[in-house]
């Protein structure tokens, strides 16, 4: 069962989603001495890792032993405006002391889509801890209900055999490379974030029981602690009808 909070505002959400990560960071670093998490991309988790950046967080975690991978990646290069990593880069990574070689993102340099994926599949058995398990996930949800780059009615939806895939998104034109099912499922713990109003209509479909299973999240099989922060325009329409 998913642990599900409602906050008012995204400024909320993103001070309540940055003392989770610091819970969670400080929780693997004293169980292992490493915390492992993979970020998500798009718009909704800017306002969070800006805000990791900055005090009372940023003193809270000791990122000499944070290691970062990434959900899923657009198909450009690193500094083009749709790149995830240059998007977390500009928010997060460039403001803290990481070092450079546990910020593992998914390379797209390689002259096919695929072989970024098989690269960074490599890249996650190669670094991530045995049994290759994420501390935490960071995830969004699209209006479409994909989640990472497990976008609807594509074949990556079938990928059980390897970690990453790459996925050609025909409304977009567009490759993505993902990490799988599989990646995800094993995750320790999974934390969905979901702001404004453009997400409360798939927000009601995902989170109530009786909805048809027909989004690439609702077949998401975790083995670790889910939660959802939602903003309250994200949860309108769910609050209604639960
Ligand atoms: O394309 C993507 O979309 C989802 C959702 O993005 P958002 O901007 O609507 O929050 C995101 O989680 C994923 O990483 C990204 O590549």
């Amino acid at each position: 069962m998913a642990n599900i909070q409602v906050f008012p505002t995204p400024a909320v959400l993103y001070h309540s989603a940055a003392e989770y990560w610091v819970r969670t960071a400080k929780r693997a670093i004293e169980r292992a001495g490493a915390f492992h998490i993979a970020l998500a991309g798009g718009n909704t988790p800017r306002g969070l890792y800006q805000l990791l950046a900055t005090e009372p967080y940023a003193s809270q975690i000791d990122w000499h032993r944070v290691h970062v991978y990434f959900g899923d990646e657009r198909y450009v290069p690193r500094d083009h405006p749709d790149s995830n990593y240059r998007m977390a880069r500009e928010a997060l990574l460039d403001s803290v002391a990481i070092p450079p070689e546990q910020i593992l993102r998914i390379q797209t340099e390689f002259p096919e889509p695929e072989l970024a994926a098989d690269d960074y599949a490599q890249v996650l058995q190669s670094h991530l801890p045995e049994g290759e398990i994420f501390d935490l996930i960071l995830l969004g949800l699209g209006a479409d209900g994909h989640t990472a780059s497990l976008f609807p009615e594509t074949p990556i939806l079938t990928v059980r055999d390897r970690l990453a895939a790459a996925v050609y998104v025909k409304k977009l034109k567009a490759w993505r490379i993902s990490i799988t099912y599989p990646a995800v499922e094993k995750a320790r713990q999974i934390l969905f974030l979901v702001t404004g109003a453009d997400k409360a209509a798939v927000v009601t479909h995902v989170l109530s029981p009786s909805a048809d299973k027909t989004l690439p999240v609702q077949h998401l099989q975790a083995q670790g602690e889910v939660s959802w922060y939602l903003d309250a325009e994200a949860a309108r329409k769910w609050e209604v009808t639960k």
